[in-house]
């Protein structure tokens, strides 16, 4: 077992009452899962302070206290430490409680608006093909080689996150491709790991409910390459208009892909329909699986990431080749009878979903009409509704606006400010239905045979979280369910 002073390596300490020369059984942020001998570290969080729960985490036999403020009365036999930054710290000790497994393996992040979860799973089924043991950490799921570990988050906290690291170890993975979400980034849920390379895909509108500005978004991005060592690779698409800016201050080896200029890593698309994409790469012609431009971006940070990770490019070319996406993006069934497309995409930005839909823009060959199925989430930035609801009117035949996760909020409210962006002379093929069932019900019924139908915002999602309760819905379940039904 680690005393705390182990634990306490690298940590920015400011005071120390106690003594530091004890056992720790356990690490932990929240005073409700405090055991006998644990160390409690407590953190501001978003909605609460965690020095308020200092003298509870004592009362359930927290042996240590970590704190950015000393409480006025301190309890005997703790050892309270005072530090700089919670936040930082518990990143920095839960890597020292699981012996820093980030140094023990080629740990790869991916960061970015969209894309993230397509670039990690596709870089974790790549590896695996090419015969590596490798760990994922995901938005769908986590996974150490075939096992799956269900995700509650984009990115763990960083006791979770370095215990999954650490489990990873122990099983002999050698690579493992992780999402770095804005929200880690800034909550330090990363602090103390090693990377040995980080992947910008791009920056565009989401999250100002949390970051409050572009700008600060943009600083927080940045912040996951200022801190990359000098031996990691970074590498980012140069036809994002932050592309660059990411890069600006970094120590890590640069690198960049680009489908417009020339880059380290440039591709062409040649062919982009239903059946996947041709592009040339550098100079191999090369057939992919996964379907529209926004998937040639994350296939080319893909092949760029594995090159620099030492893959030769053939390999790499001719493994990715054959690779499918990740579950709920861009996910496509055609119905029996009349040929209905229905496209389950997790497109819940307004940038995911213009790109979605040009994309099926491209895939028309006639007149077929494109309805498209999307809500906006609740608890989340409210900014991006009236724009997702423009962006969807605006490129599809037929709208129907209706719930994502209204989490504590009025899913009708959250369907107001859709509508609300909405042009007026686009208004009337526009509908709004609050079920969701009932909504994608609707769209089939106005469907034509081979019309194409979007139901966009939920992806690989298995639920719909309304009033804290998460109650079991899939979009592509019911979509097949419903076609069987309508005999479409
Ligand atoms: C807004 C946000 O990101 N919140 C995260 C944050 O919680 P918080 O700041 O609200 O915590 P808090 O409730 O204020 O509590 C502060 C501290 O007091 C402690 N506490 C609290 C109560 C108590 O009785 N005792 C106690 O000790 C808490 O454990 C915490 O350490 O820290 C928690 C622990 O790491 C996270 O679980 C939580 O994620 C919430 C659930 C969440 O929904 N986050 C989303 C927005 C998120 O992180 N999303 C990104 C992906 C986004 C994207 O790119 O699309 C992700 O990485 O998943
Ligand atoms: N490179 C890209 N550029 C723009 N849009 C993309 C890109 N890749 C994927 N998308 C769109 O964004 C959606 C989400 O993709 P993905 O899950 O890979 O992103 P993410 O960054 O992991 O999202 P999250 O922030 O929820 O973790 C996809 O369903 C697709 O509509
Ligand atoms: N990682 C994103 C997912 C959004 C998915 C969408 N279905 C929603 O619930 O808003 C978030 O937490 O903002
Ligand atoms: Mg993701």
């Amino acid at each position: 077992m680690k005393t705390l002073r182990d634990i306490l390596y690298n940590v920015s300490i400011q005071a120390v009452h106690g003594n530091t020369d004890i056992a720790i059984h356990a690490l932990t942020t929240d005073s409700r899962s405090v055991g006998s001998g644990d160390a409690f570290i407590a953190v501001k969080g978003v909605h609460v302070d965690g020095h308020v729960y200092i003298e509870k985490a004592i009362a359930l036999g927290a042996a240590a206290v970590i704190c950015e403020t000393l409480p006025e009365q301190l309890a005997e036999n703790v050892c309270y430490v005072q530090v700089a930054n919670s936040a930082n710290s518990s990143g920095i000790m839960a890597g020292n409680f699981y012996d820093n497994p980030s140094h023990k393996i080629q740990l790869v992040g991916v960061t970015g608006t969209n894309g993230k979860t397509t670039i990690a799973t596709l870089l974790f089924r790549l590896f695996t093909k090419l015969g590596y043991h490798c760990g994922l950490l995901s938005t769908v799921q986590n996974q150490i080689g075939d096992t799956v570990i269900p995700a509650t988050h984009t990115t763990p906290d960083p006791i979770n996150l370095n215990a999954l690291l650490a489990q990873m170890v122990a099983d002999g993975c050698l690579y493992v491709f992780m999402e770095v979400s804005s929200h880690a980034i800034h909550q330090q849920r990363i602090a103390g790991l090693k990377f040995a390379g980080g992947i910008f895909s791009n920056i565009t509108h989401d999250h100002l409910d949390y970051h409050k500005t572009f700008d600060e978004y943009i600083r927080v991005k940045k912040s996951f390459f200022d801190n990359l060592p000098t031996g990691a690779f970074a590498i980012t698409n140069l036809d994002d208009k932050r592309g660059m800016v990411m890069l600006q201050n970094t120590k890590a080896k640069k690198a960049t892909y680009s489908l417009r200029t020339l880059a380290d890593f440039k591709g062409k698309i040649l062919e982009n329909n239903l059946t996947g994409l041709v592009m040339l790469v550098g100079d191999t012609e090369v057939h992919f699986r996964l379907i529209g431009e926004f998937n040639a971006y994350n296939l080319l940070a893909v092949y760029g990431a594995a090159v620099l990770l030492g893959i030769d490019k053939a390999k790499v070319l001719q493994a990715l080749s054959d690779t499918t996406g990740a579950e709920g993006r861009f996910d496509y069934i055609i119905s029996d009878k009349e040929q209905i497309i229905a496209i389950v995409d997790y497109a819940h930005t307004p940038d995911a979903l213009k790109n979605v839909l040009a994309t099926i823009k491209n895939l028309r060959k006639g007149n077929e009409q494109v309805i498209t199925v999307v809500g906006c989430g609740g608890d989340r930035d409210t900014t991006k509704r009236p724009v997702m609801g423009d962006v969807a009117a605006e490129n599809s035949d037929r709208v129907i606006l209706t719930s994502d996760n209204p989490r504590s909020e009025d899913p009708a409210e959250i369907i107001r400010e859709m509508e609300a962006g909405i042009p007026v002379h686009l208004k009337k093929k526009t509908i709004s239905i609050t079920d969701r069932k009932e909504a994608i019900k609707t769209a089939l019924s106005l469907a034509n045979p081979e019309d194409i139908i979007l139901v966009a915002g939920k992806g690989h999602e298995k639920y719909q979280e309304i009033k804290g309760v998460k109650h079991h819905f899939d979009d592509k379940e019911v979509l097949l369910e419903l076609m069987k039904t309508l005999e479409k």
